[in-house]
């Protein structure tokens, strides 16, 4: 087994490399986190709720000599409904057509069920080089990780998946993040880069957005809801007649519950929570477009969404 601590020597071949890594896992294991980690800015949404990333966020690490892309897949589970089934044509799609899978598992969570049916299906996919990624090391001593790396090399080999690379990381004490981009790099083609300088991710900012006011409105509420929220962003305009030096953006979005009953959880008391919420994404949406934002929050019911096809094409799944 080989565990990397300690970074490669550059390489040597001096060839300019691009090409795409997406990270699976069980849902909370620290994906979205550590695709901030590497890009160094928040693209991927991150909540300790379950099954947050919906959409295939492209967060994108520039070097010198690579380009390295990276798709953030939503978690692959068992499907109860038609989302459900959806997410997981999306995540199966995705992995066939990467260049690396980074497999992530917490440090500080025993091998369980959900990582085997997950490992099961990454043996199944022969193409691409499958890196594991120990996630979280900042939660556990040093007998626990030596522990959790060898249980993952032993899954590798009872499974017949050959790892490329098992790598320990901390994504929020930037612990070896920049070693696994390092490590992920060699593993991409041969090829000029695919993006323009600068670009950190290609998501539509319309897209980002709703996710950034997702991701708001799902803090603090009761555990059914998560699932049962879905944003849209209707309406993005710059503020008309305001001097040059002073821009205001006008956002107008929709966040769409399955029944009216969720309303008051949604909106909370006096309709503070709702607030709350669009106050705290609205911040978070000026840092990210980085202009002053008067953003324009309403909630409304669509039934039954996630079971109905026609709503869900039209939430954008
Ligand atoms: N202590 C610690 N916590 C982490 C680390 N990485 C992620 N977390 C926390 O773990 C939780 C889940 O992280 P996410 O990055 O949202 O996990 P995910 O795998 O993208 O989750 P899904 O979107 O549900 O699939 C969050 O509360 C993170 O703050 C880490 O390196 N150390």
């Amino acid at each position: 087994m080989s565990v990397r601590t300690q970074s490669p020597q550059p390489s040597e071949d001096h060839l300019h490399r691009a090409g795409f890594a997406c990270f699976v896992g069980r849902p909370n294991a620290g994906k979205s986190t550590l695709t901030n980690a590497l890009v160094g800015q928040k693209v991927a949404i991150t909540s300790n709720r379950p099954q947050t990333t919906r959409h295939t966020v492209r967060g994108i690490v520039h070097r010198p000599d690579a380009q390295l892309i990276l798709v953030d897949t939503p978690g692959l589970h068992k499907p109860r409904t038609l989302l459900g089934e959806r997410l997981n044509d999306v995540v199966r799609t995705t992995w066939a057509e990467v260049d690396v899978i980074g497999f992530c598992l917490p440090a500080d969570q025993k091998i369980g069920p959900g990582d085997r049916f997950i490992a099961k299906e990454l043996a199944a996919i022969k193409k691409a080089p499958k890196v594991a990624i120990v996630t979280k090391t900042d939660l556990v001593d040093s007998k626990q990780l030596a522990e959790q790396l060898i249980a993952v090399d032993q899954l590798g080999k009872e499974l017949g998946i050959t790892w490329a690379e098992i790598i320990p990381v901390s994504a929020t004490a930037g612990k070896q993040v920049d070693l696994l981009a390092d490590l992920l790099i060699p593993l991409m083609p041969e090829g000029p880069a695919l993006y323009p300088e600068g670009d950190l991710t290609d998501e539509p900012e319309q897209v980002m957005i709703a996710e950034l006011i997702r991701e708001a409105a799902l803090e603090g509420v009761r555990d059914e809801l998560p699932h049962s929220i879905a944003v849209v962003v209707e309406e993005m305009l710059p503020r008309e007649d305001r001097p040059a030096d002073k821009p205001l953006l006008d956002i107008h979005a929709n966040l769409y519950i399955e029944r009216s009953s969720q309303k008051g959880i949604v909106i909370g008391p006096k309709g503070q929570r709702l607030k709350d919420v669009g106050i705290k994404s609205r911040k978070q949406i000026e840092a990210l477009l980085g202009t002053p934002v008067f953003l324009d929050l309403h909630v409304k019911v669509a039934k039954d969404w996630q079971r109905d096809p026609k709503q869900l094409r039209k939430l954008g799944f």
